[in-house]
């Protein structure tokens, strides 16, 4: 038989099952007409020449993350790929828009079917929906619709598909996600069951304003903080090489508002990176917390911020156990002071979350801690390998005052007074003045730029006297104190040397002064 006859006569075979199926459907009674038609399907596939793969929205309980990636990238393949649409112009796409997200997604109406072409190869995307069967019990409620995408590919091209298809569309739909500027800020909250199949993390879309242009702080360090991460998000090899876990921490501590947090959005907005912002406190214990970073994805940054607010994470001796270990409160004992049992989370817990081998489940994850005072910090923190880079968020100093006039006012230095500018370079250090402030009093007046200057020159100048006062008073008492301790001291000096200084330091008379007032008399 030549090559042709023999597939046309399987192409009529498979037609002719089809057919079948569809009399079956008719015909015979449903539990009857199940057991056929999976009869039918098995036969078809086998004298098919295409393979098929299933990827449901939902597998078992837990949400399929495959399924959101085909559906992004098929969106975007719908409108971005032009080879793919213009070979796709009968089909029906629905559009979707999340709230707060600013772009429509394209996806595949029901049952509507799309090509694609990867490698030369053609493939057939089919969305499948159909009713979910109804429940009579269920632990969590399922969708009424079973969804999901049905991949139809040629038998002999299915090594391609399996090997590199499949990681393509994933890697394409991260890119159009951060292309897209989604990002999601993932939190964690007490009493979310944590079995291995659910997620632990509530999700919102993640529209954070602050960027590394609109972030006041001195250009040398940013410019720092931008290379450290950029070699480290096209890092993979050099970590890989160096047998090291693809993460990097940062420790951010200055006064509030010099813009911690402000940070931390600019590096997932710069590196389009999802966050997930750990409430240690709302964290039962160390099993918790492991399993919190398990389910952490990568790209990611992970964030405890002010942590010097959970008291015994930091200086270690104080609240060591008796056991050794180093308990942290996070607010669990019920006001009777009596903790609940098995509600702590240690530090050797958080270390082994940042450090262990644990942290690097997924890869290419980032940790950030911040806090106010960073003395307070145990030292096991601080070493060097677990926090990478200590980042000092301080006050605002002359080239980041003129980064948020410019900002906030559209005033560059050409545009302004000479005599003011001067003026401000020459009292905001003295001011210690937070960009916090600084942007208060701008906003306060920008829609008059010139009353906004005014007054925050106004500002920093009150501020610079405040300051001097205070230092006079501190440097007067200081002084004050000084003077009294020398003049104590002068006083004990005079009474040491003084002959008489133990009639007056011990209160007797020594056998000698007594005869000589013998001899007076
Ligand atoms: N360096 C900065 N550059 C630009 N804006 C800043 C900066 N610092 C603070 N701001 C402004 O002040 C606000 C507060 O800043 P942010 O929350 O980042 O401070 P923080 O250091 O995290 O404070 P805290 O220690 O209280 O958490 C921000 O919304 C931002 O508008
Ligand atoms: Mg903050």
């Amino acid at each position: 038989m030549k090559m042709s006859d023999y597939w046309t006569t399987m192409a009529s075979l498979v037609g002719m099952l089809a057919f079948c199926q569809t009399i079956l459907q008719l015909v015979f009674p449903p539990e009857l007409r199940l057991a056929f038609l999976h009869f039918l399907t098995r036969l078809r596939h086998v004298f098919s020449s295409h393979i098929y793969f299933d990827i449901t929205e939902i597998d078992g309980v837990n949400t399929n993350e495959l399924y959101n990636a085909v559906q992004l990238y098929l969106s975007s393949s719908v409108t971005v790929n032009g080879a793919v649409s213009s070979s796709n112009n009968n089909t029906r796409l629905s559009l979707t828009r999340v709230p707060n997200s600013s772009s429509v997604t394209f996806g595949l109406s029901n049952n509507d079917r799309i090509t694609d072409v990867f490698n030369g190869v053609t493939v057939l995307w089919e969305h499948v929906v159909v009713q979910r069967q109804v429940q009579s019990f269920s632990w969590r409620p399922m969708p009424e619709e079973k969804r999901g995408f049905t991949l139809q590919i040629n038998k002999r091209d299915k090594a391609l598909v399996l090997d590199s298809y499949l990681d393509y569309i994933v890697g394409k739909s991260e890119e159009i996600r951060r292309r897209n500027e989604e990002r999601l800020l993932y939190t964690n909250s007490r009493g979310v069951s944590l079995d291995a199949r659910s997620h632990p993390w509530d999700s919102v879309r993640f529209k954070h304003p602050s960027t590394f242009d609109t972030l006041a702080m001195d250009p040398e360090k940013k410019k720092r903080i931008m290379e450290d991460l950029r070699e480290f998000a096209n890092g993979q090899g050099f970590y890989q090489k160096t047998g090291r876990a693809w993460k990097r921490g940062y420790l951010l501590y200055g006064p509030p508002g010099t813009g911690k947090s402000s940070l931390i959005a600019a590096m997932a907005n710069y590196l389009g990176y999802d966050i997930y912002d750990l409430e240690l406190t709302e964290v039962q214990n160390n099993s918790e917390l492991r399993k919190l970073l398990m389910k952490t994805s990568s790209k990611s940054i992970i964030v405890i911020e002010d942590i010097d607010c959970s008291i015994s994470l930091t200086k270690r001796g104080k609240n060591k156990k008796k056991n050794g270990s180093y308990e942290y409160d996070p607010g669990l004992t019920n006001g009777s002071g009596l903790e609940e049992p098995g509600s702590s989370v240690t530090l050797s817990g958080l270390l082994n979350f940042t450090d262990g081998l644990w942290s690097c489940c997924g890869s290419e994850k980032i940790f950030v801690f911040t806090t106010n005072h960073i003395e307070k910090l145990d030292s096991a923190l601080m070493r060097s390998g677990r926090m990478d880079m200590h980042v000092h968020m301080g006050f605002c100093k002359f080239p980041a005052l003129k980064l948020l006039l410019k900002n906030y006012l559209r005033l560059e230095e050409e545009d302004m007074d000479g005599v003011v500018l001067k003026e401000m370079e020459e009292c905001v250090e003295e001011a210690e003045i937070t960009p916090a402030d600084v942007s208060e009093v701008l906003i306060r007046n920008r829609s008059d730029a010139e009353k906004a200057v005014r007054e925050l020159v106004s500002v920093l100048k009150e501020r610079v006297v405040k300051r001097r006062k205070s230092v006079g008073l501190k440097k007067k008492k200081e002084e004050g104190e000084e003077g009294e301790e020398e003049a104590e001291e002068e006083q004990e000096k005079r009474a040491l040397d003084s002959p008489n200084r133990n009639r007056e330091v011990f209160g007797f008379q020594d056998e000698e002064d007594e005869e000589e007032d013998e001899k007076e008399k």
